[in-house]
């Protein structure tokens, strides 16, 4: 379906709820260590307020550069749980969302944004509390002009997303985790948190050694 010059493609599956709030325990880091240290963001794509994070299912958009159009018209499809995901293709000239977007993503039930391009508003989207990550900032508003598409797959950082993946991010940056990888996912990370917990066993016992 074209709706006014935004491609729409229907629905997908979502991630089950009690998923989402398992892999919502653990870190980037060691959800990246249990998919091989693959499926990894590029590091340029990071939080733009201290202490964000976010799991949820992707729905992806994909825009122009420096045009929010699709971005607008992706609002009616969120469900709650996702994670809104755009392509904006690295472009620093203008920011593609800002406060407002944010904040109906979060009214919508969207868990936060990651965006392969730039945002403004930064200082009310950190008050709002609203995840978003992205490359950089800048005051430069979009036009609304499209062309777009949601819910096809897009890349950000290098990476591909399909609407329906799992996304988590952090203060370490983004990895996407394919539904049919979760369980794998999940049954390695927990074993990385124990082998993890060791570890800091180990350097507690020698720092007591030390301090003897
Ligand atoms: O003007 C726009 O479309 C982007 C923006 O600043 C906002 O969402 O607050
Ligand atoms: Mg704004």
């Amino acid at each position: 379906m074209t709706q006014d010059n935004v491609r729409v493609t229907g629905a997908w599956e979502r991630a089950d709820g009690q998923v989402l709030d398992r892999f919502r325990r653990h870190s980037v880091a060691n959800l990246g260590d249990a998919l091989d240290r693959l499926n990894i963001v590029d590091g340029g794509i990071a939080p733009i307020w201290h202490g964000a994070k976010a799991v949820g299912t992707a729905l992806p958009i994909m825009t122009v550069a420096g045009d929010n159009k699709a971005v607008i018209a992706a609002l009616e499809h969120i469900r709650p749980g996702d994670i809104v995901v755009i392509n904006a293709f690295g472009y620093d000239g203008r920011a593609v969302i800002g406060d407002n977007l944010a904040q109906r993503f979060a009214a919508y039930g969207a868990v936060g944004a990651v965006v392969d391009g730039y945002v403004r508003d930064a200082a009310i989207i950190a008050e709002l509390g609203v995840p978003v990550f992205a490359r950089g900032l800048t005051p430069a508003g979009p036009f609304k002009n499209g062309p777009g598409a949601i819910g096809e797959p897009v890349a950000i950082g290098g990476v591909v997303v399909n609407p329906g993946d799992i996304v988590a991010a952090d203060g370490d940056g983004v990895i996407v985790i394919p539904p049919h990888r979760a369980q794998e996912a999940l049954t390695s990370v927990e074993e990385i948190v124990a082998r993890e917990a060791a570890l800091d066993a180990e350097a507690e016992a020698l720092r007591n050694a030390a301090a003897r």
